[in-house]
Formats: C-alpha cells, structure tokens, sequence
C-alpha cells in the first residue's frame, strides 16, 4: 500500500447503517468498524483507544484527532501556505500539551477502575542509550545494578566501539614513549628554555643593512661542469662572498657557501662531563670546510653589557661572539647549533667573518683540518669572544690548556690575530 492510499483509505458506513457507540463521536463513517465488549460497534479510532485505555475516547482527543487529521489532508493537497502551516504547528503544540479529560463517567463498567493522566504509554515512550558509544563503561540504575541472574543486563547489548582498535587502545597499557622528532630535539638540547633556530641574525638595535654596493669579482665566466670562483677568486681572497645577481660565474660560482647554507647537518648535541653540552661530527669533515653558521642577535657591545648585569648575570654559559666594530652576536635566546661549540686551546675548528652582498657579515666555524666521524668541534675562544663575560676555568683538557676562557686572554690574541 503506497502512501497516498493509506492517507486517503476510503471510509465505509458502520454496519447495519448504525453510528459509533460512543456518544461524543458519533460518526457513520469510518476506515474500519470494531465491536465493543457489549456487542456494539464502534469506529477504528475508538475502537482501538477503547480496547487500549479501557474507557471510551473522549471529545477533547476526538476534536484534536479531527484538526490533525483535518491539516494532513490539507498538508498532502498542499493548500496550505507556509504561514498557516506554522500556525497550525504552533497550536498543536499547544494542545499537544494540555492534558486530555478524564469522563465524568464511564458508559461502561470496568472490573478496575483504571486512571488515565499524561504518562506516555509503554510504545510511546524513548530509549535511551545507557552509556556513550566511546564507553567502555555500562551505566546502570540502582534498579538495573541489582538484577540477577537472566534479567541482568548484559554488556554485550552494548554499542560496538566506533573503531575495532579502539577496545584495545583503551584496555593496553604501554610505556609512554615521546615522539621521535620531540625525543631527537631533546637529545640536542633544544628543548632548553627559551632557545629558537633562526634562519638569518637578528638585528636588535638597529636594521640590517640593504643591498650595498656589490663587489663583483674578475674570474671569467667558466664552462659547465667547471667550479666557478675557486681559490684564485679575488673575493674569496677577501672573504667576502659573491652576489649571486652579480658574479660572472652564474650559477657555477662556489664562492656563496653561506648564502647556499652549505653547512654540515649531521652533527649532535651531547652532554660533556664539565662543560655543559658540546657538538660533535656524525660525518667526515674536510680542512676549510664550512661546519656552521654562528646566528643570533646582533647587538650593540653597550646592549650586551646590560645582558650580562641583567638577564646574564646568573648564568654560567655565555653564548657572546664578535660581530664588527661595537656589535656582538648574542646566540643565547636564538641562534644555530654553532652555539654549543665549547672552547679549547688546541681547538680542530676556528672561526671566520665574511662580508655578505648586503654589507652585513657572515660568522662561520669552518675545520682547522679534517675531522674524524665522533669528534668534538672545538674553537678557541679567546680569538672572537666578547669581554662582557667573566673568567671561566678551562675544562679542554689539553695538554696545550692556558687553565682560563674568557677575557683575561682576549687582549694577547687579538694582537696575535693583527700581527
Ligand atoms: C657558547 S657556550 C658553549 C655551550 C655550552 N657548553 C652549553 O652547554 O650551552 C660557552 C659556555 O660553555 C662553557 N664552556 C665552553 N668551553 C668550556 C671549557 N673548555 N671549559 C669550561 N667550560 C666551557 C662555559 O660555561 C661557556 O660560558
């Protein structure tokens, strides 16, 4: 039976021409007929609202049937406008919630007397789920606890869990384990407190300069697979680096190590007895060779100063390094690997400032000779390292220690290094 024909179920008179028993419907018409207890006959509705409540259907149901019956109807011709239909809606709510009137008396006699008030009835009342579908937990009432045996209820009524792994991630247990990229980071220490990876220094007190004048060097633009800019390139004699817009070997130049980023990436943090972390070689690393970059926050000297009898001044490692006349890069808070590089005085790595396109500077740790695979890199400090810091005891132990890093040395090396 299709939908319409069910709406539309043609209505047939009561038998023998009679109407409906019940005095306040009354009606001679209806989809089906029912006899009641004493033999007479009665509509479908109130035969059936007799047979279920034991008394017979009283004037405020039947007229609230009618109207709802009555908009159906309406509703399926499609008569009704939009405002009608909420309309309608809304006072069937209305009514919906007023109670239905009990019969002063009933034509009939009950064996019990059976009272009628709002309850819904045993089909029209919700199920409702007993515990989430994410639960592994039943939640039961007092009532439902203390059931035995066959009435007890059964955990296997339960929702299955959304995903079948989903049991056993609740029910394992595990070691807590970190992720490999958080565990990594740790191990080189840069989970610390406040220290960020950058990509370029920092200009603190004042802005990085722009696009000074290029030097252009005088090698000869060369043949592909040749290496431009080698030993010879006037620029690399100077340490400044190429301008990649200006330098007649193109693309072949070999003189923009760090503007390429051509560091070494395989190397790790570790932990030394005495001397805070240090960084150490994974790979090979030849003489001359670019290790890494030493970034941070360039600085003026006065700036640092402040650092050191501020935020510095409890601090055992200092993180200061030479940048150019009056500026020390601060690799403290931000900076590379190249940080963790500890002192010695017989060091397998030294430091070099190159002059960038821009006219700022490039500080690069660059190897001594060729180191091993293991090795701890190492540069003296004495050479570069900003007199702000106080005097530390020196823990390299070589053979060639002078017993002190800092300041106290600074003066004779910087001679050294002008001699
Ligand atoms: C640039 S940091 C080097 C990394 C540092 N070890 C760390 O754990 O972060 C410089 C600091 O390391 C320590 N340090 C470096 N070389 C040292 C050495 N040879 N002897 C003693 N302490 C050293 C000093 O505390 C110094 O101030």
């Amino acid at each position: 039976m299709d939908c319409e024909s069910r709406l539309f179920k043609p209505l047939v008179p009561a038998p023998a021409g009679c109407e409906c028993s019940n005095s306040d419907c009354k009606v001679r018409t209806a989809s089906a007929w029912r006899k009641n207890p004493e033999g007479g006959w009665l509509c479908n509705a109130c035969g059936i609202f007799f047979k279920t409540r034991g008394f017979h259907r009283p004037l405020s149901v039947i007229m609230m049937n009618r109207t709802a019956k009555r908009r159906d109807t309406e509703l399926a011709k499609g008569n009704l406008t939009s405002k009608v239909r909420r309309k309608i809606r809304r006072k069937t709510k209305i009514k919906k919630k007023t109670s239905v009137e009990m019969p002063k008396s009933s034509p009939l006699e009950l064996e019990e007397p059976q009272t009628y008030n709002d309850e819904p009835l045993p089909w029209e009342q919700k199920e409702y789920l007993k515990c989430g579908l994410y639960s592994i937990d039943l939640k039961l009432n007092d009532h439902e606890k203390s059931l035995k045996g066959k009435d007890k209820v059964k955990t296997s009524e339960l929702f299955p869990l959304p995903i079948q792994y989903g049991q056993f991630l609740i029910t394992d247990q595990r070691n807590f384990c970190l992720p490999w990229d958080i565990m990594t980071a740790h191990k080189q220490g840069l989970l610390q407190r406040g220290f960020k990876m950058i990509k370029t220094n920092i200009f603190v007190d004042r802005k990085r300069k722009q696009d000074d004048e290029p030097i252009v060097c005088n090698c000869k633009p060369c043949d592909e697979g040749e290496i431009g800019c080698a030993e010879e390139c006037y620029n690399r004699v100077m340490f400044y680096e190429c301008s990649p817009k200006h330098c007649p070997c193109g693309e072949q130049c070999s003189n923009q190590r760090f503007q390429k980023k051509e560091s070494v990436k395989k190397v790790e943090v570790f932990k030394t007895k005495n001397r805070g972390f240090g960084l150490r070689t994974l790979v090979k690393i030849k003489e001359d060779q670019l290790i890494l970059e030493y970034r941070g926050e360039v600085i003026s000297k006065c700036t640092a100063r402040k650092r050191m009898e501020t935020k510095y001044l409890h601090r055992k490692s200092v993180y200061f390094l030479e940048y150019d006349k009056g500026e020390v890069v601060d690799g403290a808070v931000c900076g590379t690997l190249a940080r963790f590089i500890n002192h010695s005085c017989a060091p397998n790595c030294h430091i070099e400032k190159w002059r960038a396109p821009n006219g700022e500077h490039f500080i690069g740790v660059f190897a001594s000779y060729d180191i091993k695979p293991g090795t701890e890199l190492t540069y003296d400090y004495n050479f570069t390292t900003f007199g702000g810091a106080q005097e530390q005891k020196c823990f390299c132990g070589t053979p060639k220690c002078r017993g002190w890093i800092g300041v106290k040395h600074r003066s004779t090396s910087i001679n050294a290094r002008e001699n």
